[in-house]
């Protein structure tokens, strides 16, 4: 069973604008899919169509086994997020926040503590869920921020933009536990992310989205072929204009 099926999904916005323009996509079991597009491309939206918090203006989605349209809640039930701002709160240590969340999810507070325990162990984090969320390190952060979308064991798991404002270490760290979280629990992720050599290292398919239409997708070796760098294939096929948004 494909994790996410999308045929010819839109967003048209009230203002007008057409965010995404019919997108299909196919992301198959345990796959790690990168999905990849300069600014304003249309990433966030279809994103936010996906995990429910947005409704599509047309098309249909099967997303981890349910009906995006027909059933929101049984989708909901069964992805994990993890948003581009993360959830740690500063002034507290996430340790109470944790367990009210599985708990959230159905689990009595015996089952929630268990779960969290397990779930910091994976992330090599036990110990530090008793520190005020400021007094982490921005790796640890979104690690936390991780372990937050983890707790109700989702087999599907949308991160976005998992590794922004990381350092170098910070961030191959994390690849390493993305990299487990399938190989040890057959986790499939969908992400978003601007940094190219992250797509090429940690993703088996890239997805490439410009002005709301898939306009490239293959396995980072196939978008390559003929020893290109992934940027310079980015910058072909997107174009080399910038694309920040002029605010109105
Ligand atoms: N709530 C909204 N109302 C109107 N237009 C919106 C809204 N959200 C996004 N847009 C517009 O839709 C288009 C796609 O935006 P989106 O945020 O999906 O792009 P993105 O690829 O995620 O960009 P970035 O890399 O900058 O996050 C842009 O033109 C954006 O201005």
């Amino acid at each position: 069973m494909n994790l996410i099926e999308t045929q010819g999904l839109t967003k048209t916005f009230k203002s007008g604008v057409e965010a995404v323009k019919g997108v299909d996509i196919t992301v198959e079991p345990g796959q790690i899919v990168g999905f990849l597009g300069p600014n304003g491309a249309g990433k966030s939206t279809t994103m936010r169509m996906l995990t429910t918090l947005l409704a599509p203006t047309s098309g249909s989605a099967k997303v981890a086994g349910r009906d995006l349209l027909a059933d929101p809640a049984g989708v909901r039930r069964r992805i994990g997020y993890v948003s581009q701002s993360g959830g740690v709160n500063l002034a507290a240590p996430p340790a109470g926040d944790l367990v009210l969340q599985a708990m959230l999810y159905g689990m009595d507070r015996g089952r929630a503590r268990e779960r969290v325990a397990e779930v910091l162990a994976l992330l090599e984090l036990t110990g530090m869920e008793h520190l005020p969320g400021g007094a982490l390190s921005g790796g640890q952060r979104r690690r936390f921020d991780l372990a937050f979308g983890l707790l109700h064991r989702p087999p599907l798991l949308f991160l976005d933009e998992p590794t922004t404002g990381l350092d170098p270490q910070s961030r191959a760290h994390l690849w390493d536990h993305i990299r487990a979280l399938r190989a040890d629990h057959g986790m499939t992720v969908f992400l978003t992310t601007h940094y190219l050599d992250e797509a090429d290292a940690l993703c088996d398919r890239l997805l490439i989205i410009d002005g709301g239409r898939i306009v490239a997708e293959g396995s980072p070796a196939e978008l390559k072929a003929g020893g290109r760098t992934l940027d310079d294939v980015f910058l072909d096929i997107t174009g080399r204009s910038l694309r920040e948004e002029v605010p109105a």
